[in-house]
């Protein structure tokens, strides 16, 4: 097993430009794939999650190359050229739930899987709705799980269909995303889809209905639970920048609230698209210094060097909560994040995971079914070696830790991959 040393620091600042938005840049090509015309993205996150997405696109017959640090993608016009795929889409959440709706409303035969968690994360749901709309479904393994076998889609043209937003928004997404072309491919009219259940993760709803928009499709609703969704072709806007990553961001700024700071990210800012900016508000409410920027955000430790304990209801920042588990060891008190439930049905059971870590610190944790109560040991544990659990963020939040002056090993350290590979080289140049 690899394993990634980082030395004890107690000091954080600096800055750093951050890599693109996974969840943009993921819709984005999805979006660019279907429009009409070519779309050149400048900024495209270059990771694992992408990758799957840019491979399963080429599989799917769309034509895109790489211009320098822009991609070029030439959309296809409403449909995917190649009739017969086995896609691959590795643990991309972002991937398996949106590529799963288009094909399962075009006319090919195609088979998606990817790794073995991928196997143990929902997408039953979404598949409970495709097939009201005449979708051919099949599961090769557990029912409600990938891998799956689609086929074309049979006529059927219901007016509105039903999906649960309390598991995933992704299955909300997936249906947003894919339906425009594929009425209007139909000559269906509008459909309207109801949501059932509270909606959870909502800000990547927002940014959903953001590019959609963007690509020329506008989404009428009645708050969170009805969106009527028109008959519409895309059109590339011909040029997208995708935004620095807020989640990963997050990593970066709680360490100035713990280290001093200042530390100042930059690509995301007060006009993001993205949810997890709001992370700087929970800092903010733990005693740190933020700054928001239009295009940057910078944090420094508390004025008296005190982090406080927080009780916060994370279900909209469900990425970017993760990273307060971590900076709870430095905060005074308990602190309670709540309605976090789908970290059980992520990259691992994240409630789980962070609770087992967290205790290796010597930090006091409970969990509950849907939330996690941190309360900090007086000193850290020096030398723990962090089990990450093929989770990206469970890696990258636990760096926070070498902050307390102890040595912390990150077993497993290239997980990181999924959404920011270099993240270890950045966080090393921020911190002493
Ligand atoms: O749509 C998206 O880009 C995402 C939605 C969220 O998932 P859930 O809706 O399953 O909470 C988030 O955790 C994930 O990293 C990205
Ligand atoms: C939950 C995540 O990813 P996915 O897009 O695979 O759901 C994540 O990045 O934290």
């Amino acid at each position: 097993m690899e394993q990634l040393h980082l030395p004890a620091a107690q000091r954080a600042a600096g800055l750093v430009a951050l890599p693109g938005s996974k969840s943009i840049s993921n819709r984005v090509l999805l979006l660019a794939a279907l429009a009409d015309g070519v779309t050149e993205i400048d900024n495209l996150l270059e990771s694992d999650d992408t990758a799957v997405m840019l491979d399963a696109l080429r599989k799917l017959g769309i034509d895109w190359r790489r211009d320098g640090n822009r991609h070029v993608v030439t959309g296809g016009g409403g449909s995917f050229a190649t009739k017969r795929a086995d896609l691959f889409v590795g643990n991309a959440g972002t991937a398996v739930r949106p590529l799963t709706a288009a094909l399962a409303l075009a006319d090919g035969e195609y088979r998606i899987d990817g790794v073995a968690r991928m196997h143990e994360r929902p997408i039953g749901d979404l598949v409970d709705t495709l097939r009201q709309l005449g979708a051919r479904i099949d599961y090769r393994g557990n029912d409600g799980y990938p891998p799956l076998t689609i086929g074309a889609r049979a006529a059927n043209r219901p007016a509105s269909v039903s999906v649960r937003g309390d598991v995933s928004s992704q299955f909300l997404t997936a249906l947003l995303l894919a339906l425009p072309n594929a009425l209007a491919a139909a000559g269906e009219t509008g459909l309207a889809i109801v949501v059932e259940g509270e909606l959870i993760s909502k800000p990547y709803v927002e940014i959903t209905l953001d590019l959609m928009q963007r690509f020329g499709v506008a989404v009428q609703r009645d708050g969170w639970q009805r969106f009527d969704v028109p008959a519409v072709r895309y059109r590339s806007p011909g040029r997208v920048l995708v935004e620095g990553d807020a989640s990963s961001a997050s990593y970066f700024l709680a360490a100035g609230a713990i280290g001093g700071g200042p530390v100042r990210v930059s690509g995301v800012g007060r006009a993001s698209v993205q949810g997890d900016v709001r992370f700087a508000d929970a800092l903010l409410a733990m005693g740190a210094q933020c700054r928001i920027d239009a295009d940057a955000i910078e944090v420094s430790a508390p004025s008296d060097g005190r982090l406080r304990a927080i009780d916060l209801d994370c279900n909209l920042i469900p990425d970017a909560a993760m990273t307060l588990a971590v900076v709870a060891l430095f905060a005074q008190g308990r602190t309670c994040l709540r309605n976090i439930g789908s970290w059980r049905v992520k990259e691992t059971d994240r409630i789980a995971a962070l609770a087992t870590e967290l205790r290796k610190f010597g930090a006091a944790v409970e969990e509950g079914e849907d939330w996690l109560a941190v309360t900090p040991p007086a000193a850290l544990t020096p030398g723990v070696a962090v089990d990450t659990y093929d989770d990206h963020r469970v890696a990258m939040c636990f760096s926070l830790a070498s902050l307390g002056n102890v040595p912390v090993t990150i077993n497993d350290p290239r997980c990181v991959a999924k959404t920011f590979p270099d993240y270890f080289d950045h966080f090393a140049e921020i911190v002493r």
